[in-house]
């Protein structure tokens, strides 16, 4: 278990809008992940946030809130991620939200536990893109663009390319990676198992499994494996969430 984002290889993330059993939260709190995000593009509210942290809460394992509505904003995280969205014109998704959740919250804020995500939204298909309106770009250099506003303009310390739904081009992800100076690359989108983990683990920082936690429990349970093959961690030898008894 890696305490800080700076170190997180594998983050499963959870839609509290969506059914998880006991037993598959039980598998996936036992897998060895690096966190657990709670996110959505949408049906997020206050109880099926706070449900599900409950729930989580019984394991001793690293929670997130990425946040995507002050309707749901939920204290006792480990840590907080606010997602600003880069290829949208709708100033509402950049920094509009954020601006007005800060003219109440600001005060009570414990900074050091939160963090911002630069996103870059490359499947036009998605929720998350729709409901933002994201302008998918259509080249490597238009991504790289964004990396550098991100990383070396504005210094956001996550710069989150999003597939959301579909696996998407690794070559472009492996070099968004290389020009980044201090950001760390979350690389989220169609990881169903452990070859597409594998690669996706040798192109980004940090990747994220979401939907196939719901479609193919199996499969997400084994990105978590492929990972540590990729960086030569057998997952026993891992300090992750797997060490404590039932
Ligand atoms: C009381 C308390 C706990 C205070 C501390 C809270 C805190 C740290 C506040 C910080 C203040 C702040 C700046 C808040 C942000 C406010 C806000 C609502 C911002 C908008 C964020 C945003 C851009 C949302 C748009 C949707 C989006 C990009 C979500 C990111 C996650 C995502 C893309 C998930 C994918 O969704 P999913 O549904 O799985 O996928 P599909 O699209 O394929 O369906
Ligand atoms: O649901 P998937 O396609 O795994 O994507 C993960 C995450 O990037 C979604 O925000
Ligand atoms: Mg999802």
């Amino acid at each position: 278990m890696q305490e800080s984002f700076t170190h997180w290889r594998h983050i499963f993330k959870l839609d509290p809008e969506k059914d998880l059993s006991d037993d598959a939260l039980d598998k996936l709190c036992r897998s060895g992940t690096d966190a657990f995000v709670i996110g959505g593009s949408s049906g997020i509210t206050y109880d099926n946030t706070s449900a599900l942290l409950e729930r989580l809460r019984r394991y001793p394992v690293v929670c997130a809130l990425e946040i995507s509505t002050d309707e749901a904003l939920v204290q006792g995280f480990d840590w907080y991620l606010v997602p600003s969205v880069l290829n949208t014109s709708r100033g509402e998704w950049i920094t509009g939200r954020h601006q007005q959740v800060l003219r109440d919250a600001e005060p009570y804020m414990d900074w050091s536990r939160v963090a911002a995500e630069g996103y870059v939204i490359l499947n036009e298909q998605s929720t998350a893109a729709g409901l933002t309106g994201a302008v998918t770009p259509e080249s490597l250099e238009d991504v790289l663009a964004y990396a550098a506003l991100a990383d070396k303009l504005f210094r956001v310390p996550i710069f989150y390319v999003e597939y959301s739904g579909v696996f998407g081009n690794m070559a472009w992800v492996r070099q968004v990676k290389e020009r980044l100076a201090s950001a760390r690359l979350f690389y989220g989108g169609g990881i169903d198992g452990p070859e597409r983990a594998r690669q996706a683990a040798q192109a980004a920082h940090t990747i994220v499994v979401g939907n196939a936690i719901y479609q193919n429990l199996s499969g997400a349970i084994a990105t978590v494996e492929a990972v540590r093959r990729v960086d030569g961690v057998p997952l026993s030898a891992c300090s992750g969430t797997l060490p404590f008894s039932s």
